[in-house]
């Protein structure tokens, strides 16, 4: 790429030859970008040298951008080691984490330090399953009802339709919703070590064809929203979607003191009155501290998809002194991970799942994508019992003080 190809090329759309989202047709793909830079930094009359300076070959984003122009660089750290035991994943972690939040790290560090002393994390992924729900027209009620029935009978039919599509998705389920002369009809897929998304989305379609041509139903919309995806919503808190995964850790009272700078007891509270009374009045649907915190940073450093942060949010935290020491839990009700496909493959992200050691498909087909969630679950666990402590210490304003700004 010489300045002069990047010249012509931004001359030639400004010239209304071509429009930005042409470039790859004329050129590489880092010449489409620093082009379309070029035009950029004219047009805000900004200076755009950071964002242009990434190290990848743009190349290896063409299928996660469009009207690419750089990148956007966040710091990525790593905690741990962080010892997993689970049903997938297993041994000590190294978790890296992407964020802008001075203190995150070091909070989720402490957890960790904390967890690994008292022997570490067990985690189990409970449940797997990722769902598209499309949306149906039918006349009235008792089509709906027609439909509905068809559709209950016919599950293996949908399932030939719908695999038909990929080599790894397997359809699990179909659920059928009726609200007047809608039909939704929520399809859950082991999707093994892809989030997903995709893949149910185009098997799914398959399907819809079947149920058109079998029932007088009509497609409305592929997404009805009962998936449901990227948005707030009960029914992947209490049914689950993407990965249904729970991790718990039993430490010792005096090491809760050692570590943590609390009691036991006062973390119990600070978790009663804040996760579970603040929350229910609150109306929310994770009852839980920030397990958002590291669900975000692990999907950002991982290749994982932000904007399901909101499903994996759907988190709740139990804290109880027992006799033997402070029992803590974290369980993630709808994270939506993968190790193939995504964001997955590009190279700083790539890079990061080596380092957690689950990129690529696993043995068996799925096992990766299990133990990224399990990491995932105990990385929560350490970010919750280290903010709990913070809270019932009274450290958290000082801590950020300190670190965070
Ligand atoms: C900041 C600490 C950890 C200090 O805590 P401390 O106990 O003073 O730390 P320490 O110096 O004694 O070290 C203890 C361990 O912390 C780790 N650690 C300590 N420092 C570092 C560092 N620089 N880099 C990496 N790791 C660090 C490290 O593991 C270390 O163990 P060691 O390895 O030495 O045996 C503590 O005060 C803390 O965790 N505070 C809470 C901060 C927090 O959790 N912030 C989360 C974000 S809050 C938010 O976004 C959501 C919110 C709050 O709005 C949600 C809500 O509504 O609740
Ligand atoms: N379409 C949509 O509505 C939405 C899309 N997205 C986006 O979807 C993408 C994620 O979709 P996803 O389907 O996960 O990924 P991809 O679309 O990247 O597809 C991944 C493919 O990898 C193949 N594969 C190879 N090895 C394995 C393995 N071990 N386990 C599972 N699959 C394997 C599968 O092919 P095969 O099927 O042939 O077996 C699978 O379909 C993200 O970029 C996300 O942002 C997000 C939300 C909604």
């Amino acid at each position: 790429m010489t300045d002069s190809d990047v010249v012509a090329l931004a001359e030639r759309v400004r010239d209304g030859e071509l429009r930005l989202y042409e470039l790859e047709d004329h050129a590489d793909p880092d010449t489409a970008a620093a082009a379309r830079r070029h035009l950029l930094a004219e047009e805000t009359d900004t200076d755009l040298s950071a964002v242009g300076d990434y190290t990848f070959d743009a190349a290896d984003a063409e299928s996660n951008i469009e009207n690419m122009v750089g990148a956007a660089q966040v710091p990525m750290g790593v905690v741990g080691p962080l010892p997993v035991d689970g049903g997938a994943a297993e041994g000590d972690h190294h978790l890296p984490l992407a964020t802008s939040e001075g203190a995150l790290l070091a909070s989720v560090n402490r957890g960790i330090s904390t967890i690994r002393n008292a022997g570490g994390a067990t985690a189990r992924v409970l449940k797997s399953g990722m769902t598209r729900a499309p949306v149906f027209r039918v006349e009235d009620v008792a089509e709906a009802g027609e439909v509905s029935a068809w559709v209950r009978e016919h599950v293996d039919t949908l399932a030939d339709a719908a695999e038909s599509t990929t080599s790894h998705g397997e359809l699990q389920d179909v659920t059928p919703y009726v609200v007047g002369d809608s039909v939704f009809l929520r399809f859950s897929y082991d999707t093994k070590d892809a989030m997903g998304m995709n893949m149910a989305t185009i098997a799914t379609e398959a399907a819809c064809d079947v149920v058109e041509t079998e029932t007088p139903a009509d497609l409305v919309a592929l997404s009805g929203n009962l998936c449901s995806d990227k948005k707030p919503a009960a029914i992947n808190a209490v049914e689950g979607r993407g990965r249904t995964v729970a991790a718990d850790v039993l430490i010792p009272h005096e090491q809760v003191e050692d570590r943590l700078d609390t009691t036991s007891d006062a973390i119990v509270e600070a978790n009663t009155r804040k996760n579970l009374v603040g929350s229910a009045k609150a109306g929310a649907l994770g009852f839980n501290a920030h397990a958002a915190n590291v669900v975000a940073a692990a999907f950002l450093a991982l290749g994982q998809d932000m904007a399901q942060v909101v499903e994996g949010s759907n988190a709740i935290t139990t804290v109880d002194t027992r006799e033997d020491g402070l029992y803590a839990s974290v369980t993630i009700a709808s994270l939506e991970v993968g190790t193939v496909g995504g964001g997955t493959g590009l190279p700083t992200q790539s890079e990061a799942l080596d380092v957690l050691g689950y990129s690529g498909g696993g043995d068996p087909a799925g096992s990766n994508a299990d133990a990224l969630a399990e990491v995932i679950a105990a990385g929560a666990l350490a970010g919750e019992l280290s903010l709990l402590a913070a809270l019932s210490s009274r450290h958290l304003s000082s801590a950020h003080a300190d670190l965070g700004r």
